[in-house]
């Protein structure tokens, strides 16, 4: 899979810049607040309808423009000749998405542009709250498993209505929760089915990345916590915990309360990795993702590595590159300085400067 084409008008810094990429490695160089990151940032808001950065979405768009505006010619498989066009607008705080010319929701478009970005704020993965682990799995599964957007969607319907149903005058009515907690289990256990079966697809791609990236800290485990009691039905844990959610006001079992757990050798829990190793342990859940991804779709999504120099030291700059270096994927990176990985075949260099994108040489 690689981006063709990107085309940005009025995100952030960047006015106005349309850039024809390389199959293999783009280095963005610049300065700092030179908008490199925004590059980046226009590739996961088309791969993910959401911007990496906290913040307001308002501030996505450029201070003084009204619409922000980005579009993507994507390659779905690097050996075949088409492509598909990919678009989506910001103004009034509204989204609009299309594909291919046509009106489409942010889960179409979302499904045309697989892109993984590794940036600073990346160890929120692992050191962050279980919401971040939790999309880490549901992004997955979502390009992966065609059944989980329904089931997904379903689920949420349904906690939203329980919730309601627990803050309201008819609270204590037993006979009125019936239909949301059938609704919650039967696709609360779907979900909570797929995830199990992802989590157990990561394993294998994560320890060959572990081991190339990581091997200081010893083997690799992942384990799955579903949200409530191994030894009971979703169904049946809904029903025994009612009174107490009333107290509570929320939904407190389900699938919105599992989460993923990483643990290795020499440091069984999250606790016990440095600022570094989180980023990198973090590093080694997306390049898994991505491995599982090839796994099933026989392609890479787009690698972004935002500030690559600046997190990590340079033995495992090196042994990242090394890595990469055994797929065929594009890779998108910024700098203040070119990276490791800037010799490559097929490397295209950009220098990024007060928001406009120049290319520094022709496609080799
Ligand atoms: N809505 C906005 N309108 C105009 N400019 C903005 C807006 N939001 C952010 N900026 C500016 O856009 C730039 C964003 O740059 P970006 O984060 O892409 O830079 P960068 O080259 O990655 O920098 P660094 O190396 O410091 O990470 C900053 O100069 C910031 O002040």
């Amino acid at each position: 899979m690689q981006l063709k084409r990107l085309y940005i008008r009025g995100l952030r810094c960047l006015h106005e810049v349309d850039i024809q990429l390389s199959p293999g490695v783009n280095v963005f160089v610049g300065d700092n607040g030179a908008g490199k990151t925004s590059v980046l940032e226009a590739a996961f808001l088309l791969s993910h309808g959401r911007s990496f950065r906290s913040g307001h979405k308002d501030a996505l768009t450029r201070r003084g423009d009204s619409r922000m505006e980005l579009f993507a010619e994507v390659q779905a498989r690097k050996d075949e000749a088409g492509h598909s066009k990919v678009g989506l607008g910001r103004e009034g705080g509204r989204w609009e998405a299309r594909v291919d010319g046509v009106d489409a929701s942010l889960g179409d478009l979302v499904l045309h542009c697989p892109v993984v970005c590794f940036s600073p704020g990346s160890h929120a993965l692992v050191s962050g709250a279980a919401e971040e682990r939790r999309r880490f799995l549901d992004w997955g599964l979502f390009h992966v498993e065609h059944a989980f957007l329904p089931d997904w969607r379903r689920y949420q319907r349904a906690l939203k209505q329980r919730n309601a149903l627990l803050r309201s005058a008819h609270r204590h009515d037993d006979r009125l929760y019936q239909p949301w907690e059938h609704e919650l289990a039967i696709s609360g256990e779907a979900i909570n089915h797929y995830r199990r079966t992802y989590v157990e697809s990561l394993r294998q791609p994560l320890a060959a990345v572990v081991a190339a990236l990581l091997p200081e800290l010893g083997a690799v485990s992942l384990s799955y916590q579903q949200g409530w009691p191994e030894q009971q039905s979703l169904l049946e844990q809904l029903a025994s915990a009612r009174e107490r959610d009333v107290v509570r006001g929320h939904t407190r079992h389900g699938i919105h309360r599992s989460d993923l757990g990483i643990a290795f050798e020499h440091a069984p829990g999250k606790e016990y990795f440095s600022r570094g190793q989180e980023k990198l342990v973090a590093l080694s859940l997306y390049l898994a993702q991505c491995g599982q991804f090839k796994q099933v779709k026989d392609e890479w999504p787009v690698f972004c590595l935002d500030d690559l120099a600046s997190e990590l030291d340079d033995r495992h700059q090196q042994a990242l590159w090394a890595l990469l270096a055994e797929h065929d994927q594009q890779i998108l990176v910024t700098g203040t300085h070119p990276p490791g990985g800037a010799g490559w075949p097929q490397t295209r260099m950009f220098h990024v400067e007060h928001g406009a994108v120049m290319s520094m040489e022709p496609l080799n």
